[in-house]
């Protein structure tokens, strides 16, 4: 198994590009299935694991999927299946973001049922009461989730007890090739939201209102595969915003976009740190002296999850108490018990977590237990004195492309290394299905 190994101390500088975003590629490859005719060019996609799986669940229900340079081809005219097996829902949640393309243009969808995951429990409830509402009958048993549907979906109003990002895709890509209108209140805003919402709309659907709180769609007859440019990653530049903040140092994000950052950055100018909004990027320059600050998970706008423990990493060595709350998930606070190995002074009251800093970060043997815990653990490292030695990659692989080369390349003392202490090839790109490593530029 493979494990990065971070030397804390220096002062990261120098430019990074934000990838595709991983939240918005997942569901526009799975809504390019709503095409029965054409093929979708779809461009700026990151080299991740998770595009790995979601390109095998679409390979395994007919569609033809070919990742090469960044793009992904598919072509979803052939009849497909309409069953994907635990084997990839287990790998991966967002699987279950077939329900909603299948059910729609084949009137029936089965799919293992998702479990919880490190996170917390992750019910898919909402999206189902979307899908019943628009007509499908709801099977659960023997570990899937079965939906059929008589003829064409109809248009529903729905009500999302919470905005969930799942749900309102789900959703929109049912109602896309559904009888008539869909209007999902109370739904998700992120701008991963307004993509998918692009992408529909150039494959000749009709949806109005993605990035406010309720989105209106005329279900079309037929739809197209067409090009399109995923957004940038705003968790990844996010991330490497932090990689600045925390060394001090002076770094610019190319690609990212200021406008899907505004809470990360108004809680990192709150830290002392200086932010720039530039033509090509975001600029980062880290303070001498972090200032404690309170950060609440929410919904978008509000601060992300995804951002939560990264940030966690950042308090740690500001002056002062810092407050963390998590709203969205109940239980992500794994890489709490992580932390205090490095010896941070924190503890977890009910859904929130309280920091003492800055602590006397020391490196130490430390496992990822989710994706943003991984990138989470290495930025500590970056300031931690000593050695800090992450495992359980595959984490960071679902979400990061070649993380400790591009932190390398800002002038970390960082290097990936397999089970024999041999440095991985940095253009290489361990495929965490099979453990194997994959070439980064052709996938078949
Ligand atoms: C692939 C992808 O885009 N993943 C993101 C997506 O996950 P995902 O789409 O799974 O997250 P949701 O927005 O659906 O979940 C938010 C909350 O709603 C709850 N819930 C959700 C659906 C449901 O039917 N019932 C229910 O109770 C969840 O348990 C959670 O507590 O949004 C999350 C919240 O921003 C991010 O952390 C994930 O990175
Ligand atoms: C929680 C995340 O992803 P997923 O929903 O795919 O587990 C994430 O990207 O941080």
């Amino acid at each position: 198994m493979d494990k990065i190994i971070v030397k804390g101390g220096k002062r990261l500088n120098g430019t990074v590009k934000a990838e595709g975003a991983k939240n918005a590629v997942l569901p526009v490859i799975t809504a390019s299935m709503l095409a029965s005719e054409g093929k979708s060019d779809i461009t700026d996609v990151p080299v991740l694991a998770d595009v790995y799986t979601i390109n095998e669940v679409l390979r395994n229900m007919n569609a033809s999927v070919h990742f090469e340079n960044n793009t992904v081809y598919v072509d979803a005219s052939n009849e497909l299946l309409t069953e994907a097996p635990f084997e990839y829902v287990r790998k991966m949640r967002a699987s279950v973001l077939v329900l909603g393309p299948l059910l729609a243009r084949y009137g029936h969808a089965k799919v293992a049922m998702p479990g919880g995951c490190a996170i917390g429990s992750r019910p898919i409830d909402l999206h189902l009461k979307g899908f019943e509402a628009m007509g499908a009958r709801v099977h659960v048993g023997n570990g899937y989730v079965e939906l059929e549907a008589d003829g064409r979906l109809h248009g529903a109003k729905i009500y999302l007890d919470m905005p969930s990002v799942g749900a309102t895709e789900n959703i929109m890509m049912a109602a896309a090739l559904a009888e008539g209108k869909t209007i999902i209140e109370n739904c998700a805003k992120e701008p991963e939201i307004v993509d998918l919402a692009n992408f529909l709309n150039k494959m000749g659907a009709k949806v109005v209102g993605a990035g406010t709180e309720t989105i209106r769609i005329e279900g079309v007859e037929k739809m197209y595969g067409v090009k399109h440019t995923i957004i940038p990653d705003r968790v990844e530049a996010g991330t490497f915003m932090i990689a600045g903040a925390i060394t001090g140092g002076n770094i610019l994000i190319e690609n990212a976009e200021s406008e899907h950052l505004r809470s990360v950055i108004s809680k990192l100018e709150e830290m002392g740190v200086t932010v720039t909004d530039e033509k090509n990027g975001i600029r980062v320059i880290g303070p001498d002296k972090l200032l404690a600050t309170d950060i609440k998970t929410l919904p978008h706008p509000g601060f992300p999850t995804d951002m939560q423990s990264q940030m966690m990493a950042l308090m740690l060595n500001a002056y002062g108490t810092s407050v963390i709350t998590e709203t969205v998930f109940e239980n992500r606070f794994m890489h709490v018990e992580e932390f205090r190995r490095m010896n941070a002074k924190m503890k977890i009251e009910g859904r929130s977590v309280i920091i003492e800093g800055p602590g006397d970060l020391q490196g130490a043997e430390v496992a990822a237990t989710d994706l943003r815990a991984a990138a989470a653990l290495i930025l500590a490292g970056l300031r931690a004195e000593g050695f800090t030695r992450v495992t359980e990659l595959k984490h960071l692989d679902r979400g990061y492309v070649n993380f400790a080369e591009k932190l390398a390349s800002l002038g970390a003392d960082i290097e990936r290394v397999d089970e024999n202490g041999d440095q991985v090839n940095p253009f290489m790109q361990v495929d965490y299905q099979t453990d194997q490593v994959i070439p980064q530029l052709s996938q078949s």
